[in-house]
């Protein structure tokens, strides 16, 4: 499949999807983010593929939604046909999705890596929910998913005001895992994709469905949701695999079964 404003390519079972709009810092327009919802989704049914890593340029992962593209909608226009909930296809690909952030995320493009499992970040990588100074608020989840990722007033201060946060502040808030060196960012997103294809595949989308679990439930109810899917996992050829390998002392060989 042929695209025009991102690069889809598979490094062996990891495949990249780089927004690929540099002039415009990777602003995020329909077109890009209906390339990106049909890229995501192939990857996902591929069965070769074991995670998609999320990637900008060196500059920017992406510096929003596009504001030219969008400032002269209208109301009925953006209600109606319910303008950003197609983004929200990010976080329905139930393989491991990692966003790997150099330069500015911001905007739409904070709440893209947001949409994403894990965000590995550069060194020169920014932050932010600038979206107040256009006079409006952050629509794709910012309000959301940043207070629940740096707490209330971290989040309060960025959406309020407007100010972006470095990547050591990031990792300190809890927003990234990791900082990595920004020449480095696709190699060590590539090494966390060979880790992700070594593992059972069952076990990593249940990993990851009850991660995601303790956004949406009480204590409770997710700490019973996770102990019915690890109890699940004994039903699987690579619970015993991963279990008689760790005994004999040798690699594991999973069949994702
Ligand atoms: C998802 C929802 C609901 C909302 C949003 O995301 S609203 C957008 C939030 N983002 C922003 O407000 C950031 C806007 N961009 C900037 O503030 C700056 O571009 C910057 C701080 C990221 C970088 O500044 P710098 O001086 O280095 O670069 P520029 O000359 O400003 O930009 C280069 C080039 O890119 C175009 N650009 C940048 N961001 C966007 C954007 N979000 N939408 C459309 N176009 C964007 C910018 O206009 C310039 O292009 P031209 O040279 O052709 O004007």
């Amino acid at each position: 499949m042929a695209y025009e404003m991102i690069l889809a390519e598979t490094h062996g079972p990891t495949a990249v999807i780089r927004l690929n709009r540099p002039k415009a810092l990777n602003a995020l327009c329909d077109q890009l983010m209906a390339e990106l919802g049909e890229a995501l989704r192939g990857y996902d049914a591929d069965d070769a593929i074991f995670s998609i890593i999320l990637t900008g340029s060196e500059k920017a992962f992406a510096a929003g939604a596009d504001i030219k593209e969008m400032k002269d909608r209208v109301f009925p226009d953006v209600y109606l046909n319910d303008f950003i909930a197609k983004w929200e296809v990010v976080t329905t690909i139930r393989k491991p999705v990692i966003a790997a952030v150099a330069g500015f995320a911001l905007g739409g493009g904070c709440e893209l890596a947001m949409m994403c499992d894990f965000i590995l970040a550069a060194e020169n990588a920014k932050f932010g929910q600038p979206e107040i100074n256009l006079g409006v608020i952050p629509g794709a989840g910012g309000t959301q998913r940043l207070t629940r990722a740096v707490g209330k007033a971290k989040a309060m201060e960025l959406v309020l005001t407007g100010r972006f946060m470095d990547a050591a502040e990031a990792e300190r808030a809890g927003l990234v895992s990791r900082i990595v060196p920004t020449e480095t960012l696709l190699e060590e997103a590539l090494k966390v994709g060979e880790k992700l294809a070594s593992l059972s595949r069952p076990a990593t989308a249940m990993a990851k469905e009850a991660v995601n679990r303790a956004f949406e439930s009480t204590l409770a109810e997710g700490i019973r949701f996770e102990r019915r899917l690890f109890q699940g996992l004994f039903a699987t050829a690579d619970q015993k695999e991963g279990m008689s390998a760790f005994a004999e002392k040798r690699p594991a060989q999973f069949t994702h079964g």
